[in-house]
């Protein structure tokens, strides 16, 4: 995988800092080659990047620490004293890392072998380059908050793999377990919502269909509030029944491109051949409630006809608390499958179905759990790019995808998202969103200065959310 993040010359970047994003600015060819605006970051002090990297990390930390000490005894009756020594070692270097943090100290390079320590490093040494001598180094609460925070995250993974032999072990994984245990209620409400749908699915005209469509999206951006790193680790589980609160959800949905996916879907339906296909690509963010609601807005695609098979992309390494990995993907279906209620059981076995037939598909990718935009992924995992490239409609799910999307900046809100994704188009594209972070663009003139009056931490309580659509129908 080429590596364009070389340490170029020390010298302050005054264009784009990501090369290979699209630096022009401007509208239209008057473009002036101006560089994107600065990115979040912990400078601003009482922002919500200061605020996370001063508290929140910090919470997050310590439940990580706790999480091992609480699993002393079964690391010793697993691995005897080796699983003792390797326990106390990973809080060791976790200790070392949140005092690291607390105290501003620098960025330092990842020492453990890994698939991507390389190009980890090389970033590093990438944001060193953007300084200048009286800048210093890169850290905490001077470099890009969504740098140091995906930094912290692979941190803890190498405290992990450097701690043999619990190095395989998941901090996050009870969190997220819990989550889809304390949802069981929504999601059984969910499932038997489904396969009522599935099973009435030929007697529906095209108007009932949109409606359903509609419906699930809206299941899976709420589904998206349900976020573990939001509330710092604490239990974030959906209890309520989320069918039931659409209506009154809806007015809290900032941007709302839905028709454009049901127009592409079932233009692609209506006009694709007997053997051609359409592929929905959905980049995964929680496990949990919410990666049901995707598997039950995936399932419904698939049998509504309006894509015939979907990619899924989760995470290789435990991610911001509650995103998925392949092992949470595959726990949850096996769950779904055991269960005892019928129509959940009948969900996982179709879904456990559509996997082994290939018309569902997992993908791994390290570019996921790297800190880049996703500007430059075309250069940075071209071959990713061009998988992305392969589908009708790629679905972005949850907060730090749109952070990313949009290069976590500085942007007026009214600037348009496709100026916000410098060139990133792999396909026609959807970011599913509940505001956790302060960037938000595409907004109409004034509607961002409403929510400002009435809701002064709109942009980062999760409570409101978007359909941010972007590519040709
Ligand atoms: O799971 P999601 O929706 O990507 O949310 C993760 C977001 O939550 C936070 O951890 C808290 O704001 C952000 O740093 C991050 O972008
Ligand atoms: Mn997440």
């Amino acid at each position: 995988m080429p590596l364009p993040f070389s340490a170029p010359p020390r010298r302050r970047n005054l264009l784009s800092p990501c090369s290979g994003c699209d630096a022009s600015v401007g509208a239209g060819s008057a473009a002036v080659m101006a560089g994107p605006p600065a990115s979040l970051s912990g400078q601003d002090e009482g922002s919500f990047a200061y605020l996370t990297i001063k508290d929140r990390i910090p919470q997050i930390l310590t439940k990580a620490i706790d999480t091992l000490h609480r699993h002393k005894s079964e690391f010793f009756e697993k691995h005897g004293e080796k699983g003792t020594e390797a326990e106390k070692k990973a809080i060791s270097l976790l200790s070392k890392l949140r005092n690291e943090l607390q105290t501003d100290k620098p960025i330092i390079p990842f020492v453990e072998k890994f698939v991507d320590t390389d190009i980890w490093n090389q970033y590093i040494e990438y944001q060193q380059s953007l300084l200048n001598e009286n800048d210093g180094k890169p850290r905490w609460f001077y470099s890009p908050w969504l740098f140091v925070e995906c930094y912290m995250y692979r941190r803890i993974h190498e405290a992990v793999i450097q701690s043999p032999p619990i190095d395989d072990f998941d901090v996050f994984k009870e969190s997220k377990d819990q989550n889809f245990f304390e949802s069981q209620e929504s999601i059984i409400a969910l499932c038997t919502h489904l396969q009522e749908v599935v099973t009435a699915i030929r007697d529906l005209d095209e108007s009932q269909l949109k409606d359903e469509f509609f419906k699930l999206l809206q299941i899976s951006l709420w589904g998206n509030k349900c976020d573990l790193s939001l509330s710092g680790g604490e239990t974030s589980s959906q209890k309520t029944n989320i069918m039931s609160s659409l209506e009154e959800l809806k007015p809290l949905i900032l941007v709302n491109d839905m028709e454009h996916l049901w127009s592409l879907l079932n233009n692609c339906k209506k006009t694709r051949g007997k053997a051609s296909i359409t592929r929905v690509d959905i980049v995964l963010d929680n496990a949990g409630f919410e990666l049901v609601t995707d598997l039950v807005l995936a399932d419904f695609l698939l049998s509504s006809q309006l894509a015939t098979e979907i990619h899924f992309y989760g995470k290789t390494i435990p991610w911001f608390v509650s995103d998925t990995t392949i092992r949470d993907f595959n726990w949850l279906i096996e769950q779904v499958k055991g269960s005892n209620h019928k129509w959940m059981s009948k969900c996982g076995a179709d879904w456990e179905t559509y996997i082994k037939v290939g018309r569902w598909v997992y993908h791994d990718h390290i570019f996921w759990t790297l800190p880049h935009e996703f500007c430059v992924m075309s250069q940075v995992a071209p071959d990713l790019y061009a998988e992305l490239q392969k589908a009708h409609l790629i679905l972005f799910k949850g907060d730090l995808n749109y952070r990313k999307l949009t290069g976590d900046r500085k942007w007026e809100f009214t600037v348009p998202f496709h100026q916000a994704l410098r060139g990133f188009h792999p396909a026609p594209l959807c970011s599913i969103r509940t505001l956790k972070a302060e960037v938000q663009v595409g907004l109409r003139p004034g509607q961002a200065e409403q929510y400002i009056a009435t809701e002064p931490s709109w942009l980062t309580i999760g409570k409101y959310g978007v359909f941010q659509f972007d590519g040709p129908l």
